[in-house]
């Protein structure tokens, strides 16, 4: 088990400042998912924390202690990726146990530890097979299997399921969220993907442009976005968002938080758009509603509406967001905050 800490850490490329003075605390034994768009710095925070490729300045501590001078082989970290690094010509068994006879650990406890660790990620069956004979999902697990011989103290996972398809992804999330809760162990799990954050981590670290942007649990994330970056990033489609006419403020509304009617029924925000689009997936519909030079993507469980129909859109006072001009959200508890809110009911 390990905590990690980052201070005050820089890390530059050919003079180019990539992450720019970030703090930031891992705690021990949770889940701590890294999303942010491509190239916010990721994968270079993850390469920081195992030693692969160390900060320009500042310090890593893993349990309170400063890493800096500690190779990466002697962290008691591993690393998983999304490319596996699998040996193709090796048996299951001999990939997994590659590690442990690198490190000279004895015949006995190489077998105890590699069959129990393929019990624990459903590998048992497999172990006498070629990589190549094995499903994506499977290989994934024979790359998790590998990280977790070495019984290291964090797990450091970069994007590992992007590469199976959509079904196996929700699977294999699944599977990781369980495992995790098995092993206790911390992982620090890097995606661009928002579902995967939402859905896995316990703490989610949004990340744009090598900043943090937000550092929260998913449904604070979700409920109490600290800025415009984190509304529209988490959250599928993504958070409406509009001018306001006043001070250069911005309001939103996420999609499922509209209502659609043919009548309005006298919620706070009313407006009288068309229909522009409908998109029928199943358990709900999506549907695009435009409405003078703007449009909203709205949600619904039902699917009342067809394209170029009129409706009304309404959206209640309690589920309105409010952003100032340099994207920070306005709180409720903020005295501004209902004077907007009369601002959008007169239009
Ligand atoms: N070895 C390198 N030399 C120069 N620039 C680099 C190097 N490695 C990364 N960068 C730059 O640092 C920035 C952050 O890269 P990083 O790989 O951490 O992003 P990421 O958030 O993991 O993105 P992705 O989701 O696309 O993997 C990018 O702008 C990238 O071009």
């Amino acid at each position: 088990m390990a905590s990690i800490e980052f201070v005050k850490v820089t890390k530059s490329f050919d003079k180019h400042d990539v992450i720019k003075d970030l703090d930031l605390k891992i705690e021990d034994g949770k889940f701590t998912v890294l999303v942010g768009p491509s190239g916010c710095g990721k994968t270079t925070l993850l390469r920081m924390i195992a030693g692969i490729d160390p900060q320009t300045s500042g310090s890593v501590l893993i349990n309170g202690k400063d890493v800096t001078k500690i190779p990466p082989g002697q962290r008691g970290v591993a690393m998983v990726f999304q490319n596996y690094a699998i040996y193709p010509t090796m048996s299951v068994r001999e990939n997994i146990e590659f590690g442990l006879k690198n490190n000279k650990v004895p015949k006995a406890e190489r077998t105890r530890l590699v069959e129990s660790i393929s019990a624990t990620v459903g590998l048992t069956e497999y172990l006498d097979r070629k990589p190549s004979t094995l499903s994506g999902g499977q290989r994934q697990r024979v790359a998790l299997a590998r990280a977790m011989v070495k019984q290291p103290s964090v797990f450091l996972m970069d994007e590992p399921l992007s590469n199976l398809d959509a079904k196996l992804r929700v699977q294999m999330r699944i599977e990781l969220i369980e495992l995790h809760k098995k092993l206790g162990t911390t992982f620090v799990y890097v995606t661009h993907d928002q579902v995967e954050a939402m859905s896995m981590a316990d703490t989610i670290v949004l990340m744009n442009k090598g900043l943090i942007q937000q550092e929260a649990p998913p449904e604070i994330m979700y409920q109490k976005p600290s800025n415009k970056f984190a509304a529209e990033f988490i959250g599928v489609p993504p958070m409406n968002i509009d001018d306001l006419g006043v001070e250069g403020i911005k309001f939103g509304f996420r999609p499922e938080s509209a209502v659609l009617s043919n009548e309005p029924s006298g919620q706070h925000f009313s407006i009288r758009g068309v229909i522009a689009t409908r998109e029928m997936l199943g358990s709900e519909t999506v549907y695009q509603v435009k409405y003078k030079n703007s449009s909203y993507m709205i949600k619904c469980i039902e699917d009342n509406f067809t394209v170029d129909q009129d409706a009304y859109l309404e959206v209640a006072p309690n589920k309105m967001f409010f952003f100032e001009p340099d994207g920070n959200r306005i709180g409720e508890e903020d005295a501004r905050f209902n004077n907007y809110l009369e601002a959008l009911r007169r239009g």
